[in-house]
């Protein structure tokens, strides 16, 4: 009998052909992840962004793997349309790369459709079946305007609110709420917001053509105001026409929360791109060279993977992209000024020296001081790096930081976690350095806790007085939130599994490796590789790593399948590590939260949380590592033990909302599995504030990489029980003393009969 039958609990049926619905089935599936069922009007017949249903392709990929091979099928591949090199062609207008003349015949009829335009009702409608909510969280320039007449008719109001109880409040939210142009095809950034040709292509030739539900809306939203095309009227957006309504006085701040997946990247970097570009036209002093942009995520992997897609939008755009790395600069500090002006400054050599140490990048050859420092300087238009690395450029003199007049664009992706604690003082630092009065800034997550909000509107307030801009235009921040905020994407099988112990646990993990060693049963969910496996600390990953890397067979690849990925490797192991994950050499991926935000691996099959994740909003991260871009098929699973109990109930929590959010979208019925059943929540104790707080900070007690009485991590991982382990320790020892004793008693035989030998030498004399 398989105990995980009775103790688990999959939040879908098993389906049928699962194999042609895995992720890794290379099958480009339709990105968006609600509004299936409704036909975005008015979208003509000829419209790329026309709806299909769930599932279907949009076009075969080129080259056909099978499907259980082709791990990370790429988008572009059904693209039969790609960007000819560089140099090929030149534009007529603008000085442009024409790449493709093809591409724009075949997209003039369809950027006709694209102008046309939805009325403010067809937008609610859209917006709202694609379950998109904006509003205006802060309007600072009516704030300000009104200051004395709004506190006056505040109070009357706040009267008023009292009588009439709720009522009251969901009016004033509806008033603030913006139903923008919604953008159904990449085909319409052209027509509508005369985003570069090149830049439009570029997009076509990554596959891109209907747009996810976040770039649906933001793109409209950062690109609007291009045109003027943001227009708040008694509560809606509307686009051009009657011009009675209030008109935001410049572009506008974003806090975008959208499922994992979704496609943010893109809905932040071609705004981004597309204003770069516009400046270089304007603007013919070379002297601005430099960063304009600045992209902050809290980790090396998804760094790095933001400048590639912008590496790609960008093509033939003139417009660079630079990883920030140890050694360069991002503007010339004062110290640097001064040595070129031949005044020694002691810091400035100090520095210089410390920077030197730290670099690996100039091969260790030593460049004259003033000639490296200015080489290395970042000239890409836009810089991705992590909070720290950047900081660590900007300081000078000890603590003090250089600001940064020339940035305009500002995004914080994963902004949650980078103004979370553990990142929040660099990166407030950073926005704080960011002095234009320009400054654009974009939060995004997929998970956005309501003190994020607070936090990022005290930034704002505090910028702007510490900056003294009150003579010029405030822009709004507005909150675009697409599903439900704080939960998991509904196109993914969840299973919450009981594995009582540490050694269940492993067990569970070695019967999802070798599913055909097992049964199947009805409850039992099926998962293949590759897939991501995520412990709570590095010991643990290192250890699982250990126990599992010779389970895969030889004639299968063995060792080789199996890697481990965590923060104390180095630079270059970590790219490698990501590089084969990326090519499918790796089958198993072992690793901790490092890679549970941002990473996009498109084939991913599925992933497991061996260890229970901190909290909801870290279930909805790792888990969002599969099912990218609305791809159907992929599994989580999770296993918990009896120490997890106290807190798997947020973990239960955001499963069930995921599933609600499927049953209530999915027209096909297939959200009808009853995955997390309403007596196991009832079951499972709430954990209070202060335990939830401990979690995330520190994680499961029991797990935590402390010493136990012998000195050993308890955070070890076995199949075997630290009972009979200590059994085996004992007979192992009694063992190996045995042996001794016999090697020893042979020595003294031996010894013995030498004494007698020599003795008996003795005797021949
Ligand atoms: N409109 C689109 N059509 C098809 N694929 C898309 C589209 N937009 C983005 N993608 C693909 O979706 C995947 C996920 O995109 P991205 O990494 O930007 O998601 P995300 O919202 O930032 O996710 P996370 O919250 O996990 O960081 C990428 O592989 C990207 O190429």
């Amino acid at each position: 009998m398989n105990v995980f039958k009775l103790l688990s609990r999959s939040s879908k049926p098993p389906q049928a052909s699962p194999a042609h619905r895995l992720p890794s089935s290379g099958a480009v599936t339709n990105p968006q992840l609600f509004g299936h069922d409704v036909v975005d009007k008015p979208a003509p017949e000829s419209n790329t962004s026309r709806k299909r249903k769930r599932g279907q392709d949009i076009a075969e990929p080129s080259v056909t793997l099978p499907a259980g091979l082709d791990f990370f099928g790429n988008a572009s591949q059904k693209s039969e349309v790609r960007p000819k090199d560089d140099g090929d062609r030149k534009s007529k207008r603008d000085g442009e790369d024409i790449s493709s003349d093809i591409i724009l015949e075949e997209s003039v009829a369809a950027e006709r459709n694209d102008a046309e335009t939805y009325d403010v009702d067809e937008c609610k409608r859209v917006l709202r079946s694609h379950k998109l909510k904006i509003v205006v969280l802060e309007d600072f320039a009516v704030q300000e305007e009104e200051t004395e007449r709004e506190k006056r008719r505040k109070a009357k109001k706040r009267k008023r609110d009292k009588e009439k109880g709720r009522k009251v409040d969901k009016a004033k939210a509806a008033k603030r709420q913006l139903y923008p142009q919604p953008l159904t095809s990449f085909t319409q950034l052209r027509s509508r917001y005369e985003i570069s040709r090149r830049l439009a292509e570029n997009l076509k030739a990554q596959g891109y053509e209907m747009t996810t539900e976040v770039q649906l809306a933001a793109l409209p939203l950062l690109l609007g105001n291009k045109k003027g095309h943001l227009r708040v009227q008694h509560g809606s957006a509307e686009t051009g026409g009657d011009s009675s309504g209030a008109e935001f006085g410049g572009d506008i701040d974003l806090l975008a929360v959208a499922p994992t997946g979704s496609g943010k990247t893109i809905a932040f970097l071609v705004p981004i791109i597309d204003a770069l570009l516009s400046e270089s036209k304007t603007e013919s002093d070379s002297s601005k060279a430099g960063p304009r942009a600045i992209i902050i995520a809290p980790t090396k992997e998804l760094a790095s993977q933001i400048v590639n897609e912008a590496r790609k939008l960008s093509v033939g755009t003139g417009i660079k992209a630079a990883l920030m790395k140890k050694g360069m600069e991002v503007v010339e500090k004062p110290e640097d000024a001064l040595s070129k002006q031949g005044v020694d400054s002691p810091e400035a050599s100090d520095e210089e020296g410390d920077a030197d140490a730290s670099s690996s990048d100039d091969g260790g050859i030593q460049l004259p001081k003033p000639n490296r420092r200015r080489a290395d300087i970042v000239k890409a238009g836009i810089l991705v790096a992590t909070p720290l690395a950047i900081l660590n450029a900007l300081k000078h003199h000890g603590d003090k930081v250089t600001e940064l007049p020339g940035i305009l664009h500002l995004v914080l992706d994963e902004a949650d976690v980078l103004l979370d604690p553990l990142f929040r003082e660099q990166t407030l630092a950073i926005w704080t350095a960011c002095t234009n009065p320009h400054l654009r800034v974009g939060l995004w997550s997929a998970t956005m806790g309501s003190n994020i909000e607070t936090l990022a509107v005290g930034s704002l307030n505090d910028r702007w007085s510490s900056l003294s801009l009150s003579n010029l235009p405030r822009a709004p921040l507005i909150r675009l939130v697409v599903g439900l905020k704080d939960t998991a994407i509904p196109n993914i099988t969840h299973q919450l599994t009981y594995a009582a112990t540490e050694q269940g646990k492993l067990i569970g993990l070695r019967q999802l490796l070798h599913p055909t060693a097992i049964p199947s049963t009805d409850t039992s969910i099926s998962l293949r590789p590759p897939f991501l496996v995520f412990t709570q600390t590095i010991p643990r990953a290192i250890a699982l790593h250990s126990e599992l890397l010779y389970d895969i067979p030889p004639e299968a690849g063995g060792s080789s399948r199996i890697a481990v990925l965590h923060a104390d490797l180095s630079s270059g192991a970590r790219e490698t590590i990501m590089t084969r994950f990326r090519r499918g050499e790796i089958w198993v991926l072992i690793t901790t939260d490092l890679l549970a935000r941002g990473v996009d691996f498109r084939g991913l099959n599925g992933v497991v949380n061996y260890d229970v994740p901190n909290s909801g909003a870290a279930y909805v991260h790792r888990v969002g590592r599969t099912g990218r871009a609305g791809r159907e098929g992929g599994v989580a699973v999770t296993f918990y033990t009896q120490e997890d109990i106290p807190y798997v109930k947020n973990v239960a929590n955001v499963i069930r909302a995921s599933e609600k959010l499927r049953s209530k979208g999915d027209s096909e019925g297939q959200g009808e599995g009853t995955g997390i059943q309403q007596w196991l929540l009832d079951a499972l104790p709430t954990p209070s504030k202060r335990d939830k707080k401990n979690l995330k900070k520190r994680g499961v007690e029991a797990r935590r990489n402390v010493k136990d009485k012998d000195g050993k991590g308890t955070s070890r991982i076995s199949t075997k029980s630290g009972y009979d382990r200590r059994l085996e320790e004992r007979r192992r020892g009694a063992v190996e003393a045995s042996r001794r004793r016999k090697e020893e008693d042979k020595v003294m035989v031996k010894a013995k009969g030498n004494v007698s030998e020599s003795e008996f030498e003795g005797f021949g004399e």
